[in-house]
């Protein structure tokens, strides 16, 4: 077990709200994320998962509160620079490009202006290298036999592959993903999680996830969210057994 100094947490946000139209979709939010770690945001429907996700990554401004990363205020920065820092939310499964091969895909990611390699890999002399870090990424994500495939021929779970394979080619630091292993089969829902799990080896991952046995498998911390703000927070089996967050799903039986 680590040691809980300032040092060991990527993320430390404090009292973050965020307000629509004076309805609060988070509240006085404290989150603080162990760096290399798995750490779950769950929650029944409206919780405020999404909007937390969304101001961690700069995509909504805060109305209150302050986020540090890597010990960095990044409050004030915008969404571009937050990804330039290492903060990189897996793109929707609208961001793969449909008619292209999966090659091609993460040809295009690593060639993305946001990137911080992007001169290095925009240079004709670097294509073999190119083509190494491709395949390597495509090797990370088990997809190496896919790599000549359209990616919308692909089924469902390899695009989800696909999708953390664009990513990866940031070379994030931490990873934010949002309901990876959403609209999956048991197979692909297996294969994402062992993915995860991979891909957290080396860097922190914070994600928004429903399906719970895959909560329980992976995470070592895990933030309860009710109502915009946090309800509970602990391993698994902690925050399975608080009575106020069996109440929270309950109460939300729509989950
Ligand atoms: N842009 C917006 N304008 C108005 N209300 C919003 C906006 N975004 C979110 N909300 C409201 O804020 C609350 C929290 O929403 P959020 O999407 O963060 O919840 P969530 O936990 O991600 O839910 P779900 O599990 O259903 O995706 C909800 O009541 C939602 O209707």
């Amino acid at each position: 077990m680590q040691q809980g100094t300032a040092d060991d947490y990527i993320i430390e946000a404090s009292g973050l709200s965020r307000y629509f139209y004076g309805f609060a979709a988070v509240k006085d939010v404290d989150l603080k994320v162990r760096r290399n770690t798995i750490h779950a945001l769950i929650g029944p429907n409206g919780a405020g998962k999404t909007t937390t996700f969304n101001l961690i990554t700069k995509f909504l401004q805060p109305s209150e509160g302050t986020i540090r990363y890597n010990g960095e205020d990044i409050t004030a920065l915008k969404p571009e620079e937050v990804a330039r820092k290492g903060i990189v939310r897996s793109f929707q499964i609208s961001a793969v490009f449909p008619r292209m091969s999966v090659r091609e895909n993460v040809r295009m990611a690593l060639q993305r202006p946001t990137g911080t390699s992007y001169r290095f890999w925009q240079s004709e002399r670097t294509l073999g290298v190119l083509n190494d870090r491709i395949d390597e990424l495509l090797d990370a994500v088990g997809m190496l036999s896919y790599r000549n495939h359209v990616a919308v021929n692909l089924p469902y779970g390899r695009k989800r592959a696909l999708e953390i394979a664009t990513t990866l080619a940031l070379d994030p630091e931490m990873l934010l993903l949002d309901e990876p292993t959403s609209g999956m089969g048991h197979e692909d829902v297996d294969r994402i999680a062992e993915l995860i799990r991979k891909v957290a080896s080396d860097r922190t991952v914070l994600m928004v996830e429903h399906n719970l046995s895959v909560v329980s498998a992976l995470s070592d911390t895990i933030t309860v969210l009710a109502q915009g703000r946090v309800l509970a927070e602990g391993n698994y089996e902690t925050v399975s057994r608080d009575p106020r967050v069996v109440e929270a799903y309950i109460g939300g039986a729509d989950d």
